[in-house]
């Protein structure tokens, strides 16, 4: 057996996979984009072979990029998109429909009638979700309802529910195990996630055979080994975790009021509340942060749909910059006497709002305004954004006194000027890694604490290396002036 990890990070636009040595350093690593399908308004699917080919192709190449074989594998981990809804046959493998994205709206009408019955509070209460069509609960139930004879057939215990997590583990390792982990169960609204068990009344309500779900392990265990016939060898699976979650270990987040935020198309912010189950009145998520040895850690999460989407647009939609890296100067050169204010709704808001009607809105134009303040109301939208999911996770956690320290990754991390920002709106320190590329480091660390080749939480968070912190500089009037004029923007977007 080798002393190295391999890590996998399928993600909802590409597959990366990387190796890493025994001091946690990057041996090789490559990355592949696959099709998005969008077959009509609002929905999303992958075809899960494409996710299959992906992961296999990169899995090879990164380990041909460190000029390795399978043999020097000790142990896989695997990081995934969440949420993201599939169902195969349990003797073949082989898919039953596209897999329907994260993004997918199209089981709306599902979470409209259940909420109608007056149930989202017992679903809210012990999956500490909400009922929308993000989750996978109603996707499941979409799927039963609408392809051919599936519903008996998961009643006989035929056809098996997953994740992507789930579908890659059943195919790595030849179809011997069908199991998930903690923090992707935690998300199907299926998941009782205080009794840390399948809830048979909820998934009777959602018309889900518990004969189709996976058995459900710690983020840290054994998943199963390889087919050999894939790599050249048996590599045992050892860690799992949905990606936002992965970025929470990989970050290091490891104490109750430690918070990490993922920019990248969008953004995901995960406050670690202990052992303390939170329960949001502010229409944030409570979900599993990650179970180790048994013992769940939680955690308060809200999400922004668009955050580098913003600047996305800029370049695509706008043509204010070519190369999303153009932002920061640009916004540099806004006007600082002109106030512009981008609310960037443009597909409805999420937390706290959760307006799925809300649509975007650009306020406070002047004869002057150009790209330059565009730029930077772009940028801070996403500062603001954040202070907003900041504010109701204190609200939420009363126990926890005053500001956190905010670790962050994603592409968009990249601009100092927002990075700065972001500090000054939140009246907080902002703290960016020394290595960016937390989400797949946590999977590889899940899998290399488990192998006993890494070191343990302690250990691993001593190795956790600042590149820069970004500290508060905003005078105290300035900042709330700012704040003000967003929240009259926010209010002016929402649709009731
Ligand atoms: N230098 C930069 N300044 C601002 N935004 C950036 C910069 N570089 C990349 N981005 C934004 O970051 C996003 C890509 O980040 P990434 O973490 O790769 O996203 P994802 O995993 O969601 O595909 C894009 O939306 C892009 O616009
Ligand atoms: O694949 P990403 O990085 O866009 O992450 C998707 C999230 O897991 C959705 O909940």
């Amino acid at each position: 057996m080798g002393g190295y990890i391999l890590a996998i990070d399928q993600g909802t636009t590409s597959t990366r996979a990387m190796v890493f040595d025994s001091q946690m350093r990057v041996a090789g690593r490559a990355q592949r984009e696959f099709p998005q399908h969008f077959p009509a308004s609002g929905w999303v699917e992958h075809d899960p072979e494409d996710i299959w080919h992906s992961v296999v192709e990169t899995v090879r190449l990164a380990l041909a990029d460190a000029g390795l074989g399978a043999k020097d594998i000790a142990a896989i981990g695997i990081t995934n998109q969440r949420e993201t809804t599939l169902v195969w046959d349990r003797q073949t493998g082989a898919p039953l429909h596209r897999a329907i994205v994260w993004q997918d709206r199209r089981s709306a009408p599902i979470c409209e009638a259940l909420k109608r019955d007056g149930l989202e509070p017992v679903f809210t209460e012990r999956t500490g979700l909400l009922l929308d069509p993000y989750f996978s609960g109603t996707k499941i139930t979409w799927l039963l309802d609408h392809v051919d004879g599936l519903k008996a057939r998961a009643e006989r215990g035929e056809i098996c529910f997953g994740t992507v997590d789930s579908f890659l583990i059943f195919r790595l390792t030849g179809g011997r195990r069908h199991v998930t982990d903690a923090t992707n169960a935690a998300r199907t609204l299926l998941y009782d996630i205080g009794r840390n068990g399948w809830d048979a009344e909820l998934a009777g309500l959602l018309g889900v055979p518990l004969a189709m779900l996976p058995e459900v392990l710690d983020c840290a265990a054994d998943f199963g080994v390889t087919d050999p016939a894939l790599f050249g060898a048996e590599i045992p699976i050892l860690g799992v975790a949905g990606d936002q979650q992965a970025a929470v270990i990989g970050n290091a987040c490891f104490e109750p009021g430690m918070m990490k935020s993922t920019y990248g198309t969008g953004c995901f912010a995960l406050l670690n509340t202990g052992t303390d189950r939170v329960a949001s009145t502010s229409r944030l998520l409570t979900t599993i942060a990650y179970r180790l040895d048994g013992v769940t850690t939680y955690a308060l999460e809200g999400s922004i749909f668009i955050a580098g989407a913003a600047v996305q647009w800029l370049r695509d939609e706008m043509g204010f910059i070519k190369v999303a890296s153009q932002v920061s100067a640009l916004a540099e050169q806004a006007d600082p006497e002109q106030r512009v204010y981008l609310v960037p709704a443009f597909t409805g808001l999420g937390a706290p709002w959760w307006d799925a009607e809300a649509r975007g809105a650009i306020f406070g134009l002047t004869r002057g305004t150009g790209p330059a303040e565009f730029a930077r109301a772009a940028l801070e939208s996403v500062a603001f954004q954040t202070l907003d999911l900041l504010d109701a996770m204190q609200q939420d956690w009363q126990g926890h006194d005053g500001r956190t320290v905010l670790r962050v990754d994603g592409g968009m991390v990249a601009s100092d000027w927002t990075m700065q920002r972001l500090a000054d709106i939140l009246a907080a320190p902002v703290d960016r890694p020394l290595f960016l590329e937390t989400t797949i480091l946590g999977a590889a660390w899940l899998a290399g604490a488990r192998a006993g080749l890494w070191p343990d939480a302690k250990g691993f968070a001593e190795r956790w290396h600042r590149d820069r912190r970004f500290a508060p500089g905003m005078d105290a009037p300035e900042r709330e002036a700012a704040i003000a004029g967003w929240r009259d923007s926010v209010r002016r977007c929402l649709s009731a």
